[in-house]
């Protein structure tokens, strides 16, 4: 497994975000975490595109873009010219998957599909192949600072035999609730990027989190 780590910015500071992205820059972090929520397809509202070209102006690492919209497939270039590198859609909110990883790659970014913590790994088995990442939701998504939801582990071990199965060069990502309290055994289920938003940006000492992250 890599042992990746994207930094949310959805738990940064937005007052003086170049702060927490410069500390993001200086740390062992892989990737951006960037949470878009639209008040529909979750109960809250984070931020938008312009945010993201923000962001990408300091940022030094890849753009990790998680849309928690509807209809994603109509905001495919809006989020590459911001500044995406890789764009997640959530396999709820597309019901046409295929067609919307294919625009994705068109579009020149890398395409990860999201699941939502109860919707089943095994709905995955005719996409896999086709995508780069498939980002595991370890809490209901729309809010930082949730309790992670222990049934991820199996859930990232069934994701793991999948993309061994298919062949699939797919990178296995959790967000939600990660800690160094979970984070050794994601690794061990077969994790490859662990999303961290809260436990990074409200302890003392991010960088140094980051890299507890890591091992
Ligand atoms: O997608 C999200 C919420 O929908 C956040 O990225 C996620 O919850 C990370 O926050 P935390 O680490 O604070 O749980």
């Amino acid at each position: 497994m890599k042992k990746m780590v994207a930094p949310s910015l959805l738990a940064a500071d937005f007052s003086n975000l170049s702060k927490d992205i410069e500390i993001v820059n200086q740390s062992e972090a892989d990737w951006f975490h960037l949470d878009i929520m639209d008040g529909v397809f979750v109960p809250n509202i984070s931020f938008g595109i312009p945010v993201v070209e923000a962001v990408k102006k300091h940022a030094q690492k890849p753009l990790d873009v998680h849309l928690m919209i509807v209809q994603p497939e109509k905001y495919i270039t809006a989020f590459r010219d911001a500044g995406a590198d890789l764009l997640n859609v959530h396999y709820e909110a597309s019901p046409h998957l295929h067609r919307t990883v294919q625009e994705i790659h068109n579009a020149g970014m890398k395409a990860g599909v999201t699941i939502n913590p109860h919707t089943p790994v095994a709905l995955l088995e005719d996409i896999i192949e086709m995508v780069d990442l498939v980002l595991i939701m370890s809490v209901n998504p729309g809010f930082g600072g949730q309790k992670f939801i222990e049934h991820t582990f199996h859930r990232v071990e069934q994701l793991r035999n999948l993309i061994n199965k298919k062949n699939s060069k797919a990178l296995i990502e959790v967000d939600g609730g990660v800690s160094t309290d979970n984070s050794a055994q994601l690794y061990e289920a077969g994790a490859d990027v662990l999303v961290s938003g809260s436990f990074i940006f409200k302890s003392d000492d991010p960088v140094q989190t980051i890299s507890e992250l890591k091992k």
